[in-house]
């Protein structure tokens, strides 16, 4: 039976995919990309096995589970998730937030009030920062590496690094996730060799997709080098732990469950 993955299209996710699309894999499988809050409706809707998609959606929906030894994190700047001011942080009013995401939706706004003590209105919004900056005060952005900090005029916050100042933990922003009852050995162990192998084509993967992408090569290496992490240990966990705690704290999550990582029985 064709296994039915999901992705998220950024580059983020293309070390934790791209063996699938090699010519090692020999495995039945289709991917289908889309952006992390089309994918959680996908999986609520049962049309996908599993998807790298917003940690935020395991943390809500108590059906779906986390799979092991995977993540997209970060130790501080990630460098992708921004917030773009009109004006400084502890004068926001309103915010719009990139209809795309749920992780960093919920983060800006745990952000926004722990560390600058301001409740804004928010507002999702297609992610077209000029458009959204033009009705808001401020704009979240996700997965777009492009050097919008060039624009002028404007306060730019990134979120990784907001979290490790208020924290000191890295962040875990996707998972693999999938409904605890589509789990299976295959799966978990495709998906390793999936990570393994993206791990160890780091320097291809920033070639082909800076030139894919029109990302500058040293923006592409960095990033996948040095910004992202893709395990998922006793740090991230850490982290993953804490951001559910202030989920609940903030009424953005109903209840605090114990954290479902999926283990093999
Ligand atoms: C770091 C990022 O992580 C993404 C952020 C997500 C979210 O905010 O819900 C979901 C999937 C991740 O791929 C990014 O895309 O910039």
């Amino acid at each position: 039976m064709t296994l039915r993955i999901g992705s998220v299209p950024y580059l983020n996710a293309k070390p934790l995919v791209d063996w699938f699309h090699s010519p090692d894999c020999r495995v039945d499988v289709e991917i289908v990309y889309a952006v992390p809050s089309a994918l959680a409706t996908m999986l609520e809707n049962g049309i996908l096995d599993v998807a790298n998609v917003s940690v935020f959606e395991a943390l809500r929906n108590p059906d779906l589970t986390i799979l092991p030894n995977i993540s997209i994190s970060a130790y501080g700047a990630v460098k992708s998730v921004r917030l773009f001011a009109k004006k400084p942080l502890h004068k926001l009013a309103s915010v719009a937030l990139d209809s795309s995401s749920l992780t960093s939706s919920a983060l800006t706004r745990i952000l926004l009030a722990e560390q600058f003590g301001v409740h804004p209105s928010f507002a999702p919004h297609a992610p077209d920062l000029r458009t959204m900056l033009v009705q808001y005060d401020a704009a979240l952005i996700i997965g777009d590496l492009r050097l919008f900090e060039l624009l002028p005029d404007t306060f730019v916050y990134d979120l990784g690094s907001g979290w490790l100042e208020l924290t000191g933990l890295p962040f875990v922003y996707a998972c693999w996730i999938a409904p605890q009852k589509r789990v299976s050995a295959q799966m978990l162990s495709l998906l390793q060799q999936a990570k393994n192998w993206g791990i160890q084509h780091l320097d291809q993967l920033a070639i082909k997709w800076s030139q894919k992408m029109h990302i500058p090569f040293d923006r592409c290496w960095d990033y996948l080098h040095c910004v992202m992490n893709y395990d998922l240990t006793d740090d991230q966990l850490e982290g993953l732990k804490t951001f559910q705690r202030k989920c609940v704290e903030h009424g953005l999550i109903a209840q605090l469950r114990p954290l479902q990582i999926y283990a093999s029985p």
